[in-house]
């Protein structure tokens, strides 16, 4: 359902990406260094990457990576991390976190998450301004956020700036429980009883967020189908068909 829903919208897939008149994409034109570990392949992306951030270089590249429990987001953003210099920002990673440390907070966010709903915005928001700013990486991926829009507003708010880029992993549902099914990893929340929570406000609160930033030109769509390889593949095309529409090479 939410997938026709979607369909409908303007969601950009690499074939499609025009530039919109609203985004900021055409502004700010600065270069970075390459580290030494960067490919010499990625740089032209980098400098894009580098260009769409605050215009005096103030705050990193903010992409949000989007899409349902089991789409990849996490596999996808190892590989994007390592290939494109980003750093990886994993919400529900933050989350987990905090309740290893055995808080009281930690002992809230574990019964949350074992129910499949969203912890309030303050604590989540809090964690991740903490992790951008405690980077000194040029680009991150926030993996997993903004889940609802109240979390997207509480990020606007507190931190004063939108993301320059989303990306939204599609992913049948069948698909997405087969793979957290078999993950293995010992998370709380994969059993089916969860995943079927998940799935719901996924639905109900995660896609309104996608459609916000559709309309706003800034969500990009990848078919999450299909291989590891194959969806990192497309992840590749859309940056380079983001070069090809946004910089001056
Ligand atoms: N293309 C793929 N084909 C098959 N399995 C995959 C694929 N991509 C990832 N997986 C596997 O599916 C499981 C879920 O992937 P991943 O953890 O990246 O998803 P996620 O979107 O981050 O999920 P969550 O929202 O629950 O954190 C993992 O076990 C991963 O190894
Ligand atoms: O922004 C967020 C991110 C995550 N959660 C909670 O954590 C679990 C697991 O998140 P993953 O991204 O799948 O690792 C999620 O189901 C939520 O309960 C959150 O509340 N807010
Ligand atoms: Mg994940």
């Amino acid at each position: 359902m939410w997938r026709r829903r979607l369909g409908a919208l303007l969601l950009r897939s690499p074939s499609s990406s025009t530039p919109s008149s609203s985004s900021s994409y055409q502004q700010h034109h600065h270069h970075l260094i390459p580290t030494p570990n960067e490919k010499p392949l990625a740089l032209s992306l980098l400098r894009l990457f580098a260009s769409q951030a605050g215009s005096d270089g103030g705050r990193p590249f903010i992409a949000f990576i989007l899409g349902g429990p089991g789409s990849g987001k996490g596999t996808q953003c190892t590989r994007i991390a390592s290939d494109f210099g980003f750093a990886h920002v994993s919400a529900g990673d933050l989350l987990r976190n905090e309740i290893s440390s055995g808080t009281d907070k930690g002992e809230l966010i574990l019964e949350i998450i074992k129910e499949g709903r969203i912890v309030p915005s303050e604590i989540t928001v809090e964690l991740i301004r903490k992790a951008i700013e405690s980077t000194t990486a040029k680009r991150v991926l926030i993996d997993g956020f903004p889940r609802c829009e109240e979390n997207r507003i509480a990020f606007e708010k507190i931190t004063g700036t939108e993301p320059d880029l989303v990306i939204f992993f599609d992913c049948p549902e069948d698909e997405m429980v087969k793979r957290l099914l078999g993950r293995n990893q010992g998370r709380v929340d994969d059993n089916i009883e969860t995943i079927k929570k998940r799935l719901k406000v996924f639905e109900s609160l995660n896609i309104p967020v996608v459609e916000y930033y559709s309309s706003r030109g800034k969500a990009h769509k990848i078919n999450a189908t299909g291989t590891e390889d194959e969806i990192f593949e497309a992840v590749r095309k859309l940056f380079s068909s983001l070069r090809a529409t946004y910089l001056e090479v």
